[in-house]
């Protein structure tokens, strides 16, 4: 089946600055489709250029198999990094204007309860708390009823509950059939909504799959973590170990050979934790950062 973006060698360089360094990926129908990276990897820069916002320096960007289509305005929707709105309206108002931007529209009754606006509608947009303007943000992005939905961090300064509420709605947009394509350098959302994923670093990709593909592909292990202090002086292992702060972390194939050998050696282990790997971990393993920098 034709993806619904197909993007080639793309590229896009501020003067001496190269955001996008030859990026090629495809996005099937219907899925929701993660870039991931740290800040300045070129993640708006390159969902900008898919947005039809930001010219490419060179490369293609096909919607559904072509480059030009004149539906794209009509059955795309955007949600920016930041968007002013007009402070002075109400929720319900700024709902209404948007909506008469476009022929085809969701009544704007459905947009209230798809997004969890309905405790607010009254409400003038500037009074609204950060979980609250990014629903709002997401409404008017669903405003014409897009098959394609583009997504720029958006949960980027919200608090954790926030963050989950957002997450709920994308997955019901999700379950209507719309192809979600988000940037985020959270790697808990990249994993909870992603399909597919693509990590990139310094304008290039470094890494694509799904989460679970990902991670699979790139550990055997899960990782044994322990306080410093709770090690006996003359521990050593064969296998590989990492410290961070007070923390050492073994990766173990082994938690039953791991922890038997550090009982046997006399390690404390009430600041034992036994956790699977992260896309974080994966980002530090190939590029020798953290995601978080
Ligand atoms: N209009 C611009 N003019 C000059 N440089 C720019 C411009 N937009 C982006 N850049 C540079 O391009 C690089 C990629 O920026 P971009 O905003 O795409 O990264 P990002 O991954 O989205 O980061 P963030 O998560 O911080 O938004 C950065 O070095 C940035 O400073």
């Amino acid at each position: 089946m034709t993806p619904i973006i197909e993007v080639r060698n793309l590229t896009k360089h501020f003067g001496k600055v190269q955001a996008v360094n030859g990026l090629s990926f495809s996005i099937p129908k219907g899925i929701c489709f993660g870039l991931l990276g740290p800040n300045g990897a070129g993640k708006t820069t390159t969902i900008e250029m898919m947005e039809g916002i930001t010219p490419p320096t060179s490369g293609d960007i096909l919607y559904k198999g072509t480059r030009k289509n004149p539906d794209f305005k009509q059955e795309a929707g955007i949600q920016f990094q930041s968007t002013s709105l007009m402070d002075y309206l109400t929720v319900k108002e700024v709902l209404q204007l948007f909506s008469s931007f476009y022929t085809h529209t969701l009544p704007v009754a459905s947009l209230i309860e798809q997004c969890h606006l309905a405790d607010f509608i009254h409400q003038q947009a500037a009074k609204l708390s950060g979980g609250q303007k990014q629903r709002l943000l997401l409404a008017l992005a669903l405003v014409n009823d897009p098959d394609i939905l583009f997504l720029d961090e958006p949960t980027t300064g919200l608090d954790p509950q926030s963050r989950r509420n957002f997450w709920h709605l994308i997955n019901n947009i999700k379950a209507q059939g719309k192809t979600v394509v988000l940037t985020t350098h959270y790697m808990d959302e990249a994993e909870q909504l992603c399909d597919h994923l693509v990590i990139v670093d310094h304008g290039q990709i470094i890494a694509e799959g799904s989460p679970s593909e990902l991670l699979h592909s790139h550990f055997e292990h899960v990782f044994v973590c322990l306080d410093q202090q709770d090690l006996p002086d003359n521990f050593v292992t064969n296998e590989t170990t990492q410290t961070s702060s007070h923390q050492i972390v073994i990766e173990s194939r082994s938690v039953e050979n791991t922890l038997q050998r550090l009982i046997q050696d006399g390690a404390r282990l009430h600041s034992l934790q036994v956790r699977n790997p992260t896309l974080d971990d994966l980002f530090l393993k190939l590029t020798g950062h953290s995601l978080r920098e």
